[in-house]
């Protein structure tokens, strides 16, 4: 067994081990046999990614680093929502202190997810707007339920995605398809995101996602560890040296854009109109 630093898990029964740590915003299990780590996002009702869950990930995603991982499966425990994005509270009158650490918690979480070494698939298992997508895309392949809806909306809310999350689209679908779905804040319908690219397959249930999506990282089986993370790094080197240069001033960016007045409404509208469509 490839996996390290053993006193973080305890074995289960049926050959997977589970992370023992009090995180209940994720839920992690490792499979015994083949190392691959399976990370639920379980925040109902739409998993929307607000610091603390973000903290979670991204002290998964070390764990997982350290322990020398196999692959990764991201999914959802709410099965019809991958993750609805950031949360809005966390930007809607927001406490800016709190503002600050939301984003740079945000930003760490892209960077280990985007950097780790180890395959990475995200089984999108329901919507995946925004941030949704967002996370989705860091991921090196992407299994998708029918029925569904992925992109990065946030013109519709009269917000900008920053570059690093055009970046991350871009390096999938390319530019012309990334400067067309953003300007219109786009969200594809599962069939529309397979025609352009965004996911890599369509699947009808759970049972088949996670075949999928083990099928994909058994591909990995018989390369060398070392080379493929090598290579992936060299390949994201770029986006990612980009991203980490420029974080101070894209954290600037997101407060005092996210602070003024103009946004403020928007955001205000955006979530009534949520709360509307909930309650009719
Ligand atoms: C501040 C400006 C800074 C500038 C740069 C910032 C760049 C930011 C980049 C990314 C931004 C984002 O990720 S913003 C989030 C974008 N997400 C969305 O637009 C998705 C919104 N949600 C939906 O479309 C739907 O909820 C759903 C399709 C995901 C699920 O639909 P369903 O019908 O199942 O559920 P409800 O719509 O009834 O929602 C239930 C409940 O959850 C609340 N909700 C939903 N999404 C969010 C969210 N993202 N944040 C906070 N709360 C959310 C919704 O209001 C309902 O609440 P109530 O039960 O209280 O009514």
């Amino acid at each position: 067994m490839a996996l390290r630093n053993l006193s973080k898990l305890k074995i289960h029964k049926f050959g997977i081990r589970q992370f023992s740590k009090e995180a209940n915003l994720v839920s992690v299990a490792v499979n015994d046999k083949t190392g691959v780590a399976t990370l639920n996002l379980q925040r109902p009702p739409v998993n929307s990614l607000n610091l603390e869950i973000l903290s979670e990930i991204s002290s998964t995603l070390t764990d997982l680093e350290k322990n020398k991982t196999r692959g990764l499966i991201l999914t959802s425990k709410n099965e019809g929502i991958f993750s609805a994005g950031l949360d809005i509270m966390e930007m809607y009158k927001p406490d800016v202190e709190r503002m600050k650490k939301f984003w740079t918690t945000l930003q760490d979480t892209w960077i280990k997810l985007y950097s780790c070494s180890f395959p990475s698939v995200a089984l999108i298992n329901g919507h995946a707007p925004a941030g949704g997508c967002l996370l989705a895309l860091s991921c090196e392949y992407r299994v998708m339920f029918k029925n569904c809806t992925i992109g990065l909306n946030e013109t519709q809310l009269g917000i900008v995605a920053p570059q690093w999350f055009i970046s991350s689209m871009r390096n999938v679908i390319g530019q012309r398809q990334t400067e067309s779905a953003l300007t219109q804040g786009r969200m594809f319908k599962t069939e529309e995101a397979l025609s352009i690219g965004m996911i890599d397959e369509v699947v009808e249930n759970n049972e088949e996602g996670v075949a999928r999506a083990a099928a994909f990282l058994k591909r990995f089986e018989r390369i060398p560890p070392m080379a493929r993370a090598m290579t992936k790094k060299y390949i994201r080197k770029e986006t990612i040296e980009n991203m980490v240069k420029n974080r101070e001033e894209d954290l600037k960016n997101f407060v005092t854009y996210g602070t003024q007045p103009a946004v403020q409404e928007y955001l205000g509208a955006y979530l009534q109109s949520l709360k509307k469509k909930s309650k009719a």
